[in-house]
């Protein structure tokens, strides 16, 4: 089976399993940020990087689209955005807690559970790859914090 071909029959079965569509993502993305955007952990890390929210909204729509169904509408190197912030296992932890929160708020059981293995995943990625550039190299299951000076930029 050609590649294009097999990408259309995966979207198809999960959406056919989650229910999953471009206006749910939509939903879910802008219920997160809003949350995120309030929260006390997370809020100052976003405020002092993104000046305009709609073409960050933008983006990450077409990110959990090409995630979530394969669609390959998102082209780009989320890792090397995140390398240079200021956060460790804490900023992670509550970034899924609010995740989750907003997918089982917004969608089906179904749904809520893909988005979410799927974030989880990501999310211990992009750990692995801020640890990896601070020269921490992470074992299985390990997780990443900074020390007590807290050498935090921003
Ligand atoms: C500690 C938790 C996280 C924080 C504080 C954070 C923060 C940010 C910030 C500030 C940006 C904008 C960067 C820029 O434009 O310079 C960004 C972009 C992005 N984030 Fe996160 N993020 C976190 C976790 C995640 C996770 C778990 C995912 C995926 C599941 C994710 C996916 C993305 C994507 C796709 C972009 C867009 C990258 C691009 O410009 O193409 N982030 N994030």
């Amino acid at each position: 089976m050609p590649p294009a071909e097999r990408r259309e029959k995966i979207t198809a079965e999960i959406v056919a399993r989650t229910g999953i569509t471009e206006p749910l993502i939509e939903r879910l993305v802008r219920g997160f940020y809003a949350k995120v955007r309030s929260d006390a952990v997370l809020g100052r890390v976003f405020e002092a990087r993104i000046h305009d929210w709609e073409p960050h909204l933008q983006r990450m729509f077409a990110f959990w689209s090409s995630v979530a169904l394969m669609s390959g509408r998102y082209h780009g190197t989320p890792m090397a955005k995140h390398m240079p912030l200021p956060v460790d296992a804490d900023h992670f932890d509550r970034w899924l807690a609010l995740f989750g929160e907003t997918a089982r708020e917004v969608c089906s059981p179904e749904a809520a559970t893909h988005f979410i293995e799927l974030a989880r995943r990501i999310a211990a990625s992009l750990e692995l790859g801020i640890a990896g550039a601070q020269g921490v190299l992470l074992g299985n299951g390990e997780r990443f914090r900074r020390n007590e000076a807290g050498e935090m930029p921003g």
